[in-house]
Formats: C-alpha cells, sequence, structure tokens
C-alpha cells in the first residue's frame, strides 16, 4: 500500500532527477548553471558562451566561441518543405503551435534520429538551435503572408535571430538585450517543460519528441504563454491607474495575475525579472517610454502589498520585447528558442544516465465493483 505522505500535489518540493546543469539556491538568491551564477553570466557573457558551457560543461575562448558559431551557422538553412507546410497551416495558427509543428516535422531530417550518444546529441542540439530561431521568425511570416526573412550568415547568432524577427538589423544595444534575455532564458533546473521532455527522453524516444513535448508545455500560460498574457495586460491597462485598476479586478475576482508568483521563488523576486527590470528601466528612458516602467513598477508595488507576490521573468521580459519591436505572439516561442539549449543539455543527461520515469498515483476511486 503506497502511504498517502509520499504524495504531494503538483510534485511541489519533490526531487525528479539528479543534475549537474543547473540549480535554483532560493536562499543563496543564485541560479547555479554547471557552478557559475546565471545573472553573472548573463552580465559579463553571451548567449553562445551558454550554449559551449550547458553542453561541453566549459566556458569557451574567444577561438572555441568562433568556431562553435560557424558550427551553427552552416545549419541556418531549413529544409524548403518547412515552408510549404507553414504555408498550408490556417492562418490563425498560433506561433507556438507552428513552431511545434515545425520541430516535429524536422525529425524527419535527422539521419541521426536514433542517436543517443551525448557527443551525438550535442551535435544535433546545435542544429536545433541553428534552426529553431528560423522556424520561430518565418513560420510567423508566412502565417501572416508576410516574406520571409532569410539568415544573415555575417550578423552574430543573437543579432541574426532577431534581424529575421523584425526584419530590420537591431543596433547594438537592441542585439545586447535581446541576447541578454535569450540568456537568462536558456535554463532554469527543473520546470515544467524540461520535466516534460526528460520524461520523453526516458522512454528512449528521440530528441525531436522530447522537444516537440516541451512546446506543448511551455505554451500554457502558467509556464511560458505567461510573458504574452503579461504584455496584453499592459497594453489592456493603458495607463499606471488603468493598469491598478485592472490587477484590483482582477485579485477581486480570484484571477491569476500573469507574471506573478514561481513554485520556487514564491516569496522572493526571480533574479532573472530584476536583471529584466533594470534592462527595462535603460530602454524605457532611451525610448523616451518611462510610462511603460512606471506602470510595471506599479503593479509590481501593488502585488507586493496586495498579496506579497514578486515578479517571476517573463513580468519583465515581455515590455523588454515590446520595446525592441518584437511581436506579442512570438514572446513565448522566443522563450522557447533560448531554452532549446537547456532542454538539449537536459534531454541528452538523460540519455547517459536514464532511467524510465514511471511514478504511482494515490487512487481514489471505487474498488470492489462488477460489471
Ligand atoms: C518563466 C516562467 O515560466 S515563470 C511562471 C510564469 N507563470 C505565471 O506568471 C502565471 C501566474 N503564476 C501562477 O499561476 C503561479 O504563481 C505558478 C503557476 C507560477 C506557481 O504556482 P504554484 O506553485 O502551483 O502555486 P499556486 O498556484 O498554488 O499558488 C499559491 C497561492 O498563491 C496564489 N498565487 C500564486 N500566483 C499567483 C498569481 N500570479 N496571481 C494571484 N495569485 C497567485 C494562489 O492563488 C494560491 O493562493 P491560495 O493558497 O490562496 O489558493
Ligand atoms: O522554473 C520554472 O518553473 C519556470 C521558469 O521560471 C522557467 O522555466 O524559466
Amino acid at each position: 500500500m503506497l502511504e498517502k505522505t509520499t504524495y504531494t500535489p503538483g510534485l511541489d518540493g519533490i526531487i525528479a532527477t539528479e543534475t549537474k546543469l543547473s540549480y535554483l539556491d532560493v536562499d543563496a538568491e543564485e541560479i547555479v548553471l554547471r557552478g557559475y551564477e546565471l545573472i553573472e553570466l548573463a552580465k559579463n557573457k553571451k548567449y553562445l558562451d551558454l550554449v559551449q558551457l550547458l553542453l561541453h560543461g566549459t566556458l569557451p575562448n574567444d577561438e572555441q566561441r568562433s568556431s562553435l558559431e560557424l558550427e551553427i551557422k552552416k545549419d541556418y538553412d531549413l529544409p524548403a518543405e518547412l515552408f510549404s507546410l507553414f504555408n498550408k497551416l490556417p492562418k490563425e495558427t498560433h506561433p507556438m503551435d507552428a513552431l511545434r509543428t515545425g520541430i516535429s516535422a524536422l525529425s524527419g531530417y535527422e539521419k541521426n534520429l536514433d542517436e543517443r550518444r551525448e557527443i551525438e546529441i550535442n551535435k544535433t542540439a546545435l542544429k536545433l538551435l541553428a534552426q529553431i530561431p528560423n522556424i520561430v521568425a518565418n513560420s510567423y511570416h508566412i502565417l501572416r503572408d508576410e516574406a520571409v526573412v532569410e539568415p544573415k550568415q555575417e550578423l552574430p547568432y543573437s543579432t541574426n535571430f532577431l534581424y529575421m524577427i523584425t526584419g530590420k538589423e537591431p543596433t547594438q544595444a537592441e542585439a545586447d538585450y535581446f541576447d541578454q534575455s535569450l540568456m537568462v532564458y536558456s535554463e532554469h533546473e527543473m520546470p515544467n517543460s524540461t520535466f516534460t521532455a526528460r520524461v520523453i527522453a526516458s522512454t528512449n524516444a528521440d530528441i525531436y519528441g522530447a522537444l516537440t513535448g516541451a512546446v506543448s508545455s511551455l505554451k500554457g500560460n502558467l509556464h511560458g504563454g505567461a510573458n504574452e498574457a503579461v504584455m496584453h495586460m499592459l497594453l489592456e491597462g493603458e495607463t499606471i491607474d488603468g493598469f491598478r485598476h485592472l490587477l484590483y479586478e482582477k485579485l477581486n475576482n480570484k484571477e491569476k495575475v500573469m507574471g506573478f508568483g514561481h513554485r520556487v521563488y514564491m516569496k522572493k523576486m526571480d533574479p532573472r525579472a530584476a536583471l529584466m527590470k533594470e534592462a527595462l528601466r535603460e530602454l524605457s528612458a532611451d525610448r523616451k517610454c518611462e510610462k511603460l516602467f512606471e506602470m510595471c513598477e506599479a503593479g509590481e508595488q501593488l502585488m507586493k502589498e496586495e498579496k506579497s507576490l514578486y515578479p517571476n521573468l517573463d513580468y519583465y521580459a515581455a515590455p523588454v520585447y515590446y520595446l525592441l519591436g518584437i511581436p506579442i505572439d512570438l514572446y513565448t516561442p522566443i522563450f522557447f528558442a533560448a531554452r532549446t539549449l537547456g532542454l538539449c543539455a537536459h534531454v541528452s543527461e538523460q540519455y547517459a544516465n536514464n532511467k524510465l520515469f514511471r511514478p504511482r498515483v494515490l487512487y481514489t476511486g471505487p474498488r470492489g465493483l462488477h460489471p
């Protein structure tokens, strides 16, 4: 007989696996990535440095970073059939669903689909890191009957990603904010999407299947979908007073306010949100759009006073993306593109030391019935 004491709803606080990749140390207010602290990395390094760190365990030197970038860039192009596929989707398809379809379809082009060795999975990971930004940007353009924006080899990795989204080359400052957002989104221990990917990989299923499942998980508004919801809420609020009114209304209706709360940080501010808040402060001042920053701060204050709840990353990443001119429907796909890194590292780690996930239940139904 399984004891009720072994059951925690939502697996809250339960250790699901061992990992060398990352750990949220809430007391120390540190997000540990292979021994480094994520916020320090995000202030001093680039997304590509994190690619090398998470997949290979060490930060690259300049030469290693350049060869990693070349390796990724050689796989930027997508099979032409993928564009035809996006053309056939209903125009109402959400970009997260187009992304899910795109990743699933890519599996058919993978020669190494049956490979589970780390060295081969890392190669696939680089290919996915090359192709997923292209899927994110161009499935969106195709669904809106816009021209495809081909990747530009001469641009740095994340500059090219932002360029494919907006169709115009970003300034250095814009590219830097975007790169920093990709870093803070890149890996976060055991969120629902990472757990989903590891559960799928634990059956020996391939990495495309694991990532396809993770896209579905990330779309939900209790997870990655929250960043899009935050921006819609800010636009609906319009002014500081309007936004405060909207938040009170939601709290009175017992609705969840998107962008607040977190399973692990519930009583503290997500350190990544604090970094994005600073990016928003600078960008708002630069764009003479201080009102957006002030609205966010007013919302943060209200939620602290009324509910003792703090912003998570999505709350401050959303307005940063808005000021970078990114369409709202792409916020969650961008989150996924950045998280592709962490997901691939977790899938690789799962294969390397696999044990099938298969938990038990606390049965609450009837017994002893007869047909
Ligand atoms: C990058 C990311 O993916 S971060 C997560 C993004 N998601 C969101 O922003 C969605 C809004 N937030 C939430 O729904 C939650 O805080 C979650 C899902 C992130 C974490 O949830 P859980 O750990 O399961 O906690 P749970 O939802 O049970 O919340 C505990 C209590 O705080 C309240 N609460 C938590 N978050 C919120 C919120 N955003 N707005 C209002 N109340 C909230 C709950 O209503 C609950 O109150 P109760 O005990 O009176 O019923
Ligand atoms: O950790 C979580 O549960 C959700 C989150 O913040 C992330 O995936 O970045």
